[in-house]
């Protein structure tokens, strides 16, 4: 039996839980859907600073068979650096919109990439600097887009706002503040998670498929925008549905996984069935 969410909002016409939806949909039209994943709090758990989360063993496998069994239409959509998350998921390489949907690799494996600007390097030396002066503020170098984690020191986060504005002005208007947990970003404005989402959804083999994307948090909101516009599923991973735009939750990273789990092993006995069939 695959464990069912507790929580559940706003999809009202459908009478199965967002989980058990999540993997029946996927595993009975595997034409129709792509599906758009972020990685830090819903692919997975969040730790106390970047570098120290754990990929579980079999999630890079598991992403890799639902992504064929997609024909491809998977794309994960983070506000990590293309090449971190690329690294997580070894040996596997999936299309990946990077920086918050700034860069992007295309299913063909085309690049469209941003270069860090001379202004950004300077705030970037500058924010180093003074984070030397802030015990538990992690300043996070992700190329062409910076971060300022307050995770360890939350009495700091209105100062710290503060001070990422101003830096923000210094990098120019090529950039824009983004908020998201225990966190300030300075990152290129160019594009948004949203934006990245649709630019897929005019490309093989994504077009003409409807979207499902899943995501815990602010910067996922304009995912959750674009999809739902398109008869599409959003899906927020979160307890309850308080301040978001999706159209359901599903409780933890833990069960996004669990889905993606439950979706490898249907597709695994039906691939061993079709195999009896054919012997
Ligand atoms: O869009 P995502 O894939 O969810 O990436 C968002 C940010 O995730 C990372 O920061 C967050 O996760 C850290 C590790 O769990 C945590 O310590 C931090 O507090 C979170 O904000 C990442 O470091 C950022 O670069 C991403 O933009
Ligand atoms: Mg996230």
């Amino acid at each position: 039996m695959l464990p069912s969410d507790p929580s559940h909002a706003g999809d009202d016409q459908d009478p199965l839980q967002p989980f058990d939806r999540l993997v029946k949909t996927l595993v009975e039209e595997p034409d129709q859907w792509a599906l758009f994943l972020d990685i830090d709090g819903t692919l997975i758990d969040l730790a106390p600073s970047p570098d120290e989360i754990v990929v579980p063993q079999d999630l890079p496998g598991h992403l890799s068979s639902v992504s064929q069994y997609l024909g491809g239409a998977l794309a994960l959509v983070t506000g990590r650096a293309l090449p971190y998350a690329d690294e997580l998921f070894q040996p596997h390489q999936f299309p990946i919109a990077g920086l918050h949907g700034s860069e992007r690799r295309l299913a063909d494996g085309t690049l469209d990439c941003v270069t860090a600007t001379e202004a950004l390097e300077e705030v970037k030396n500058a924010l180093c600097v003074a984070a030397g002066r802030w015990p538990g503020i992690l300043i996070e170098d992700k190329g062409a887009a910076v971060a300022a984690h307050y995770r360890q020191a939350p009495e700091r986060r209105a100062e710290l706002e503060e001070v990422m504005q101003y830096y923000l002005l210094q990098a120019g208007n090529d950039f824009t503040l983004q908020r998201g947990k225990m966190v300030f970003e300075i990152r290129p404005a160019r594009a948004d998670k949203g934006g990245a989402l649709e630019a897929y959804l005019t490309e093989p083999p994504f077009k003409g498929r409807r979207p499902i994307a899943i995501g815990d948090d602010v910067t996922d909101e304009a995912m959750f925008k674009v999809v739902n516009g398109m008869n599409g599923r959003s899906i927020r991973v979160a307890k309850n549905s308080d301040g978001t735009e999706a159209r359901s939750v599903i409780a933890s990273a833990a069960l996004v996984r669990d889905a993606l789990a439950g979706i490898a092993e249907q597709i695994a006995q039906n691939d061993l069935s079709q195999k009896g069939r054919r012997t």
